[in-house]
């Protein structure tokens, strides 16, 4: 009997123990520049890229939607880096985390982030690969090059796998 897991909406208090979420919004510092043709939204995510002679990457994933019902059997992390998602598309996606160190599959959580909302893996936060829903979607990923193997993955055992009710 498989578990199911609800996501919840991607706010930024509830996202804190995964990393940053990355919008354009009230609690954002704001700063006009462009002599005022532009709102600059400041320092919105840590880009943690430095590690081991790391250097950041700019680059597009392409992901297509995930097959219903959204099982999640696997689940990663960058040893060495933070990752940013910020989406291209206007379209909601899915999240799903767990708190860095040793992974409980207990601890996994869903977000639903909403179009406008990217999302910031802090180094070593627990998370599945990129989900998009319903359509293909387009990211804006900020993550690490650089030597050294930079991706944990682990396969959960049937038992320990969730359902995201989505
Ligand atoms: N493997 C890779 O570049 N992508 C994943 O890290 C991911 O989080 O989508
Ligand atoms: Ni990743």
């Amino acid at each position: 009997m498989t578990r199911t897991l609800k996501p919840q909406p991607l706010t930024a208090q509830a996202f804190a123990p995964f990393g940053d979420v990355i919008e354009a919004g009230p609690a954002a510092e704001q700063r006009a520049i462009n002599y005022g043709a532009t709102t600059r939204f400041h320092d919105l995510a840590k880009v943690d890229v430095a590690e081991d002679s790391g250097e950041p990457l700019i680059s597009i994933f392409r992901s297509s939607p995930i097959e219903r019902p959204v099982r999640v059997k696997i689940m990663e992390r960058h040893p060495v880096s933070s990752q940013a998602f910020m989406p291209l598309s206007d379209r909601p996606y899915l999240v799903v985390v767990a708190p860095p160190g040793d992974l409980d599959p207990d601890a996994i959580r869903a977000f639903i982030a909403a179009p406008g909302q990217g999302v910031n893996y802090a180094r070593g936060t627990w998370h599945h690969y990129s989900l998009a829903l319903d359509a293909v979607s387009d990211f804006l990923v900020v993550d690490r090059g650089g030597p050294g193997d930079n991706l944990d993955e682990v396969e959960l055992a049937d038992d320990q796998q969730w359902v995201v009710d989505v």
